[in-house]
């Protein structure tokens, strides 16, 4: 990534959190000033973090590490955010894993789910975008055949990234339609198949059962597709984010999560939650609508963001 490219791409990540980051950063700062880290300033910090959506475990543990290296002295509220930064990015360096199509599958097919409006749509453009820029070929399938709109929707991004777009009548059997993509994309032996699916969470048992046929589906094809299954998660959502992932991966074996929204939320803490809770890999972060709104999730860049650091 050239220098430019990286201080773009980190003002985009501090700008889009900069919601939740105020909030917590503000807090700390109040919480800090002039203070000595003892057992009620811990106390509140944690309840701090909790509210920030981190999660209890994550709060807790990040708390007591403070408290062991600082205990009873006075830290400014820099120092704070820091250590808690360092803290958090320990905590996220191990899911930061970005999506990497194998070079040998041709093609390398993703399974992308999610609860309606969680952004799945917009994340297969965005994905496929990134894709086409690193020179590889993509095919898109328009899996979400119960509205008419997210077909369409899907074929603006496939206009966009010069992306074949497969899509059937509305109302069409999606599995049917995921059969036939990859067909055409192994004939064309393509890099990357993209599968939109449909995610309507208010009936969980039609969900359950149209994403259980589109994958036995698929590998009658090829029993080893998909060989990615991505979890689009809303973060506005906050802590329900946690129960989304439990309910998809007892329907089928999660493998990557993107986390979407962060620009308009102050929820962001909530992706440090999943990550100590899941252990999931974050594929990618959507901090915006536009066509270069998602990033690759770099685990110290998204802590110190989180803190309100640069
Ligand atoms: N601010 C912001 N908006 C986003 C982001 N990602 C998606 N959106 C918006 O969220 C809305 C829903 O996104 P879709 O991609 O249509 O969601 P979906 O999961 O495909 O929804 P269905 O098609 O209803 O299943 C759209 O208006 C997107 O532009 C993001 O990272 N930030």
């Amino acid at each position: 990534m050239s220098e430019q490219t990286k201080s773009g791409w980190l003002s985009r990540i501090r700008e889009g959190l900069s919601r939740s980051s105020s909030r917590l950063s503000q807090g700390i700062t109040d919480l800090f000033t002039k203070r000595k880290l003892d057992e009620a300033a811990l106390e509140e910090l944690e309840e701090m973090l909790i509210a920030a959506d981190l999660g209890v475990t994550t709060a807790a543990r990040v708390a007591a590490l403070l408290a062991k290296s600082r205990f009873d002295q006075e830290i400014s509220p820099e120092e704070i955010k820091s250590a808690l930064a360092e803290e958090i990015a320990t905590v996220l360096e191990p899911v930061a894993l970005p999506l990497r199509p194998d070079p040998a599958n041709k093609p390398h097919v993703v399974l992308v789910v999610g609860v309606n409006g969680s952004g799945k749509t917009t994340t297969i453009g965005k994905l496929a975008k990134s894709f086409r820029d690193q020179g590889l070929s993509v095919t898109l399938a328009a899996g979400d055949t119960f509205r008419a709109a997210a077909v369409e929707q899907l074929k603006v991004w496939g206009e966009r990234t010069g992306s074949p777009v497969i899509s059937r009548d509305q109302g069409a059997d999606a599995a049917g339609l995921a059969f036939d993509a990859l067909k055409e994309a192994q004939a064309r032996r393509d890099d990357v198949l993209l599968i939109d699916t449909a995610g309507r969470l208010q009936n969980k048992t039609d969900l359950m059962a149209e994403l259980e046929k589109i994958i036995r589906v698929l590998k009658r094809q090829d029993p080893m597709v998909p060989h990615d299954v991505l979890l689009v998660l809303d973060a506005t959502v906050g802590q329900n984010a946690h129960s989304q992932v439990e309910i998809f991966r007892n329907i089928t074996k999660v493998s990557g999560l993107v986390v979407t929204k962060l620009d308009g939320t102050a929820k962001g803490g909530v992706l440090v939650a999943l990550a100590e809770k899941f252990k999931l890999p974050v594929h990618a972060i959507g901090v915006g609508e536009g066509i270069d709104d998602l990033r690759p999730f770099e685990a110290k860049a998204f802590a110190r963001s989180l803190m309100g650091l640069d």
